[in-house]
């Protein structure tokens, strides 16, 4: 059995900033190195052969420290980049005008196809993410690789495993450097393919981890 485990980045300025990255960018804050060298260590104790992240920098940087203590080479993957969030990208969530807090919202109310002006859909977002994910099936036998990405990416991914469509309303909080592992199976309960073994596991973590809230 493949068993894939996915993390999303440390805590970056903009995300503390409650500002909107998508393909944008901001560096690790203190608490994100922290968050990252934490998730490092339990990874350190979970045999990965792989390490594939995002060529985004926030994943750059915590693929690097996990990459580290784990003894991995880093592959680098611009499908698990996260949602290109167009013309909104760079703007506080407080300064959205209501039309642009609606595009925002559309993504993720349900509606099909929904997207930011310039933007990607959660669908595109979800296609590409898959293809990253069954890319893994690809690796040699035995292998147990560990997936960079983030908040939306892996929110989506994760959703779109349980049969939810990818612009489902989003119910799955993935904190800063939480761990989730994914599955691809045979077994008599389980649907066969992908299947969700834990989703935002923060255990490992000693300091709180931004949610939706507070980014
Ligand atoms: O700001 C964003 O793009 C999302 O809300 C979260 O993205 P991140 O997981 O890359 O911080």
């Amino acid at each position: 059995m493949l068993q894939v485990y996915l993390v999303r980045h440390g805590e970056t300025q903009w995300n503390a900033e409650r500002r909107i990255q998508g393909q944008s960018d901001s560096a690790l804050t203190e608490n994100g190195e922290r968050q990252a060298w934490q998730v490092a260590e339990r990874a350190r104790t979970l045999g990965i052969t792989h390490i594939i992240s995002s060529d985004l920098g926030r994943t750059r940087r915590t693929a690097e420290i996990i990459a580290e203590a784990c003894g991995c080479e880093i592959i680098f993957d611009a499908r698990l980049r996260e949602l290109n969030m167009g013309v909104l990208e760079r703007r506080k969530m407080d300064t959205l005008t209501e039309e642009e807090e609606g595009w925002r919202r559309r993504l993720v109310d349900g509606t099909p196809d929904g997207r930011i002006p310039e933007g990607e859909s959660m669908l595109e977002l979800s296609n590409r993410m898959h293809e990253a994910l069954n890319a893994c099936r690809e690796l040699p036998a035995g292998s147990r690789p560990l997936l960079v990405s983030h908040g939306m990416a892996l929110g989506g991914l994760v959703s779109t495993i349980l049969g939810l469509p990818a612009w489902a309303e989003r119910r799955l909080r993935l904190r800063n450097c939480s761990i989730s592992r994914v599955d691809y199976q045979q077994s008599p309960w389980l649907a066969s393919g992908w299947v969700v073994e834990t989703a935002g596991d923060i255990s490992h973590l000693d300091a709180p981890a931004l949610d939706e809230i507070q980014r």
